[in-house]
């Protein structure tokens, strides 16, 4: 019997599917297929690292459960979100002959997810897969919701499709083998879902973070909580037309700096976002939208998580306002030419800004720069 705490249902119709969560239940994922997809075989897209640390446990639970697997291991970081890695993923499940019918399993981080997902998608024309989440930012975010993709030199994720998994299993005990900051990251993604339109939630955070990092009852409610919010936005705007575009909070700023940092160990996503949902606050703060007071409480909330919160700790030399100008031009939300915003009126009050002025950002960076 699966140890399952919570279930989120994404109600999208013919394309349904669970979120199930819960500890050790990589060790219940044989069964648990078994169960709801009879017959089909399974391509496993996993990381190096992730390999390691996690991979025997799947195998075990599949070989148990007498389901036929094969593997594709890649590199792991975000530089593996390129056409060249996909092009292995891809080719690797046409020489495994996985069928049409069969099932992908993303096991891993955000870059394994968004990537075999992507892989299934235009691989004989779209297999389904399975997500099975072994990071915080992908436990909360990046295994729901169908966004799949790859990075280009032009810009972070402009290359991909919407394509929902077929099912998600988060295994909680995986994150045990996460490292610190690699859990921080996936943190700034926690505080997201709070600062968007949930201040409840980012209150309680406040309370219960320690819990969160520690591992206690607190982690798996964090976690549901945050599923349950992206599943509901998903629902009522699963291509980002509206209402999604929230979940882009300190993206545009963020993006552009992970871009900017190579897509390297330099800058993790979540350290992005946790940079550019403080900028995006400052910038509405300074446009007299939201109370600079505010902007403060996130900021000492990010730091406590060991999350950077300002443009001068991101390491390196940073390039110029110019080329971060360039980068949010290339932003997916521009529309006819002009940039839109995740703005907020504080806590929990985020709202869709669109026709931002480019040079008020660009002012705006060049002060941030210090
Ligand atoms: N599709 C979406 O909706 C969405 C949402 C948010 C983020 N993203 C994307 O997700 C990516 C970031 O995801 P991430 O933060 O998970 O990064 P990641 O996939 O690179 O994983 C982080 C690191 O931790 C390692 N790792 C993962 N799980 C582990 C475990 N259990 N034990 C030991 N090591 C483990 C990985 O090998 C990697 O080195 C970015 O590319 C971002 O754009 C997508
Ligand atoms: O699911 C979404 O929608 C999000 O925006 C979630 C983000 O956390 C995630 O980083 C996403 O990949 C960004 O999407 P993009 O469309 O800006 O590439
Ligand atoms: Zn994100």
């Amino acid at each position: 019997m699966a140890n399952i705490a919570h279930t989120v249902h994404v109600g999208l119709g013919d394309r349904a599917y669970d979120i199930l969560i819960g500890d050790r239940l990589l060790d219940d994922a044989g069964a648990l297929l078994a169960e709801r997809f009879p017959g089909r075989r399974y391509g496993i897209i996993t990381d190096d690292n992730v390999a390691k640390a996690q991979l025997p446990r799947l195998l075990a639970s599949l070989d148990a459960a007498g389901l036929q697997h094969s593997e594709i291991v890649l590199p792991a970081g975000e530089s593996t979100k390129s056409w060249d890695l996909l092009g292995q993923a891809v080719e690797g499940i046409l020489a495994a002959r996985l069928e049409r019918g069969d099932l992908i399993i993303a096991l891993g981080g955000g870059v394994i997810g968004d990537l075999a997902g992507f892989a299934s998608a235009i691989a004989r024309r779209g297999m389904g897969f399975v997500q099975m989440p072994t990071s915080l930012l992908a436990q909360v975010d990046s295994s729901v919701g169908g966004k799949t993709g790859i990075n280009s030199p032009h810009g972070k994720n402009l290359i991909g499709a919407f394509h929902q998994p077929k099912l998600v299993l988060a295994d909680l005990s995986t994150l045990d083998t996460l490292s610190p900051r690699q859990f921080a990251s996936g943190y700034a993604e926690v505080v997201k879902y709070g600062l968007i339109d949930d201040e409840a939630f980012f209150f309680w955070l406040e309370e219960n973070q320690a819990e969160i990092f520690a591992g206690g009852p607190a982690r798996g409610e964090a976690i549901a909580r945050c599923c349950a919010h992206k599943a509901r936005v998903v629902l009522e705007d699963e291509t980002e037309l509206g209402v999604r575009a929230l979940l882009n909070l300190g993206h545009t700023f963020g993006h552009a700096l992970e871009k900017d940092t190579g897509y390297s160990d330099r800058l993790l996503h979540g350290e992005g976002v946790a940079v550019g949902m403080v900028l995006a606050h400052g910038f509405s703060a300074r446009q007299g939208l939201a109370p600079s007071q505010d902007t403060g409480r996130i900021v000492a909330h990010l730091k406590k998580a060991g999350l950077p919160t300002t443009l001068a700790e991101v390491p390196g030399t940073l390039g110029s306002t110019e080329a971060l100008m360039a980068a949010i031009a290339q932003d997916k939300k521009v529309s006819r030419g002009a940039l839109t915003f995740i703005l907020t009126r504080g806590i929990g009050r985020a709202f869709i800004e669109k026709n931002v002025d480019p040079k008020a950002v660009s002012s705006f960076l060049d002060d941030m720069r210090g």
